[in-house]
């Protein structure tokens, strides 16, 4: 194994540095979408690994736990990194936020066992709440003038009104599932947090040709994410009927088919959850050969 060579802590004028989650639940879904925007990371391998390459040698990936991220961006060890809004809240880092990853999205709510007592944010004045989110948790109780005990934990946050250790939590919720096997019930919800692109401010000065790369490469493949590629022919007396089925991004696309005079080619943009709709709607007005291709990126 070949050691990491030494690097200078700040990345060079000519290296755009992007720390992404090497573990946890958003990790999956932001190298899924790193390798889609063609970025491709130079080694494969564990979640072990540190830094890598990418196919741009101008572009290199340092993997992090998603609560270091924001700083490491506003201290300029990395100029991105995409981690969840909540935690760049949480940190209070100073970073702008470049792009939102449409994905990750969950809610920091207050709640409380099934069966407490406590049904406002008010009815939790002196009590001890629980959480992953300290900074966060603290300000929220301040905003509602209820002065609270906050017990920080590092996870699993859902058992600590059962075992005594906490009245309510501060947490992250998405599915609700994790609440309900705990017989918990939401209270208020503090914010809702969807993964982000950050940047360093300097960096998004000084590296703003490289960074806008990046960005549309990234929002072309969130943009074609759930849409598909419609294509089919359609005789010239039933285009009038095929068009009105078709919505497609700025109307449908037809063009002549050359071995037939009496036929067009009708190309469209559609929303992979319409297609099964759609396809028996237009061969019921009169198309034929249909053809459904998933679509990688759309670059507007
Ligand atoms: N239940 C969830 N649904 C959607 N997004 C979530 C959920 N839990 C966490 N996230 C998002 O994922 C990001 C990273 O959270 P995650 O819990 O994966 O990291 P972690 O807590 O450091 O890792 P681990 O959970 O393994 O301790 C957070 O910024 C958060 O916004
Ligand atoms: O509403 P749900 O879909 O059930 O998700 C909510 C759970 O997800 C997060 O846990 P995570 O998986 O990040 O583990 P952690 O608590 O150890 O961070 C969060 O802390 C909740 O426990
Ligand atoms: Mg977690």
């Amino acid at each position: 194994m070949s050691k990491p060579s030494p690097r200078q802590p700040v990345p060079g004028p000519g290296l755009v540095r992007l720390a992404i989650p090497n573990k946890g639940r958003i990790a999956g879904p932001i190298n899924e979408l790193i390798e889609k925007s063609g970025l491709h990371l130079a080694e494969g391998g564990s979640d072990r690994r540190l830094i890598t390459r990418t196919r741009d040698p101008n572009v290199e990936i340092l993997f992090a736990r998603p609560i270091d991220i924001p700083e490491y961006v506003a201290s300029g060890v990395a100029d991105l990194g995409i981690t969840g809004k909540d935690m760049v809240m949480e940190r209070g880092s100073v970073v702008e936020e470049v792009l939102d990853l449409q994905t990750g999205k969950a809610t920091l709510v207050v709640a409380v066992p099934e069966e407490s007592d406590v049904e406002t944010v008010a009815d939790l004045a002196g009590a001890k709440v629980a959480t992953e989110f300290p900074a966060i948790t603290r300000a929220f109780f301040d905003r509602h003038n209820v002065a609270v005990t906050i017990v920080t934990v590092g996870g699993a946050c859902e058992a600590t009104p059962h075992l005594g250790i906490a009245d309510a939590i501060v947490d992250l919720s998405s599915s609700g599932t994790t609440l309900r096997t705990n017989h918990l019930r939401v209270i208020d919800e503090v914010l809702t947090s969807t993964t982000v692109l950050v940047a360093n401010p300097a960096s998004l000065t000084a590296k703003r040709e490289k960074i806008d790369e990046l960005v549309l490469a990234l929002e072309s493949v969130i943009r074609a994410k759930g849409q598909c590629y419609l294509m089919m022919n359609v005789h010239r007396s039933a285009l009038a009927d095929v068009r009105e089925v078709l919505p497609g991004l700025s109307g449908p696309t037809v063009m002549e088919v050359a071995s037939d005079q009496n036929l067009v080619a009708v190309h469209a943009v559609v929303k992979e959850e319409r297609v099964y709709q759609l396809i028996n709607q237009v061969k019921r007005a009169g198309a034929k050969d249909i053809l459904v291709m998933p679509i990688e990126r759309i670059i507007r």
